[in-house]
């Protein structure tokens, strides 16, 4: 997903104020392990280099890695021209003319059960257009955009960050759940009322628990993802 540019992740990612992309990826396992990257402008595939953070480095997260960390590991390194489209750039002066409101969507999901009960969640996006150089929003923070704790569930969220950032919303889910003994749809539908709809932000976000139910919750227009089990695909919007 990282390399279509249909997505607002790697190619074709949302552009900053001054036109260039800046990627943030995260992904954690539910044994608790996470690794993160944020503002990488070189690396092709800023996800594959979170998961290199988290499984071969003493770290968390890294800003702006260096690009020997991703080649050292056979991850490709590109141009920075390589993530700018041009329908992002006619997106980007339609959005500084104000001929139309900034993308706060478009971020790339997954969580994941494994045959061996264990689950994982991952994150990638560009953020939203016309973010100030060097924003960081909760797509590469555990516990805001990505969370997974085996027993529990694995959450990977999309909407406007800051309100997921504020409300800690992927913790929070797995949180009502752990504590609060709710199942993850009444998790995800209650952290949402209080934390996202209360603050008038839009977002949504996709979470599997450890019977493998999954829930797809989102308070924006509209919102894609697909659901495969076994052999059998769905799509859901
Ligand atoms: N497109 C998105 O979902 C944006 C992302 N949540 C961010 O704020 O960076």
């Amino acid at each position: 997903m990282e390399d279509n540019p249909l997505f607002n992740a790697g190619k074709g990612a949302a552009l900053t104020m001054s036109g260039g992309v800046e990627c943030d990826a995260s992904v954690m396992t539910g044994d608790g392990a996470a690794g993160a990257v944020t503002a990488c402008t070189r690396i092709k595939n800023p996800i594959r280099l979170a998961r290199v953070v988290k499984e071969h480095t003493p770290h968390v997260l890294l800003i702006n890695p260096d690009v020997d960390l991703a080649t050292s590991h056979g991850i490709d390194v590109v141009d920075p021209e390589y993530f700018v489209t041009p329908a992002r750039q006619e997106q980007l002066r339609r959005i500084l003319a104000e001929e139309e409101a900034p993308l706060r969507h478009g971020t790339v999901g997954a969580v994941a059960l494994d045959s061996h009960g264990h689950l994982a969640a991952a994150t990638s996006t560009g953020g939203i257009s016309k973010q100030f150089n060097g924003r960081v929003g909760d797509s590469p923070i555990i516990g805001a955009g990505t969370f997974a704790r085996d027993g529990a569930c694995a959450l990977s969220c999309t909407g406007d960050g800051e309100a997921f950032l504020e409300g800690c919303v992927a913790h929070d889910i797995y949180a009502r759940m752990a504590f609060g003994r709710l199942n993850l749809a009444e998790a995800i539908h209650a952290t949402f009322d209080e934390e996202i709809t209360r603050r008038g932000s839009t977002g949504g976000v996709i979470g599997i628990d450890a019977e493998g139910q999954v829930v797809l919750a989102h308070n924006s227009e509209m919102m894609f993802a697909a659901c495969k089990n076994g052999v059998r695909i769905e799509v859901w919007t």
